[in-house]
């Protein structure tokens, strides 16, 4: 595998989608062949099951269906997008990756970290990044960012109470400490250029992404 494979990961609300969205600009502007999916979905399966998993009136849904669920759509995407885009020496840019399930699934639900990597491991034929973002942010400015965006109906993780999100949170600073040489951790209270100007840096210095 030739490729790069980056993930941006954090809470709710923390600029993921804001920075992916610059990085691929970035990226466009010198020329580089990148792909940009999300989780859960990228691919017809796995925007179904992201419907099924955020829709808020599956509320009886059990939480080992969340989390097979979620690895089901993960193994989908790996399978149709990111790992052929890998093969073929691509970039790919994705907006959370399996840190969010031992984040939201483990930690948040109270899981076994290692059983949840099991399974993990399984859809992902063992595919992991080479580098992550994790952009770290209050759950409560996270959230407030969340709905004052989209003025919709949070869905039916967002609605789950603030002690959840709280252990979510913990538990990707709790990843990042486990693997430093991985994760890049950012302040996301920080303005958007400053985050960028961060990740821009990293990326050059990491991989040698140059141009300006
Ligand atoms: N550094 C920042 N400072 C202030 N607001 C920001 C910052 N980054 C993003 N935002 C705003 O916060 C909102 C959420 O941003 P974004 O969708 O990028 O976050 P996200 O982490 O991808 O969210 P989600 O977890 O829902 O996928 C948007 O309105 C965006 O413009
Ligand atoms: C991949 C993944 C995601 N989640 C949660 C995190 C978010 O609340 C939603 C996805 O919505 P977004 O607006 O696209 O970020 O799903 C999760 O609980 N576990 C996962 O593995």
């Amino acid at each position: 595998m030739s490729g790069l494979f980056i993930t941006f990961e954090g809470p709710d609300g923390a600029g993921k989608t804001t920075q992916l969205n610059r990085v691929a600009e970035w990226l466009e502007q010198q020329g580089f062949a990148f792909v940009r999916t999300r989780e859960p979905g990228g691919t017809k399966i796995s925007d179904s099951i992201r419907t099924l998993l955020l829709n808020p009136e599956n509320s009886e849904m059990a939480n080992e269906t969340e989390v097979l669920l979620y690895a089901a759509s993960r193994a989908q995407l790996v399978s149709e997008v990111i790992l052929p885009a890998l093969e073929d020496g691509k970039i790919v840019l994705c907006d959370r990756y399996v840190d969010a399930s031992l984040a939201y699934q483990g930690y948040g639900l109270a899981y076994p970290v290692q059983q949840i990597a099991a399974i993990n491991r399984f859809a992902t034929t063992g595919v992991q990044p080479d580098r992550t973002y994790l952009l770290d942010i209050p759950v409560e400015i996270g959230l407030r960012r969340v709905f004052q965006k989209r003025g919709s109906a949070p869905d039916r993780i967002e609605r789950k109470d603030i002690t959840y999100h709280k252990s979510v949170r913990k538990g990707f600073l709790t990843l990042a400490k486990k693997e430093p040489e991985r994760f890049c951790l950012i302040d996301a209270r920080q303005g958007e250029d400053a985050v960028f100007s961060v990740i821009q840096s990293d990326l050059k210095r990491h991989f040698s992404l140059g141009g300006n």
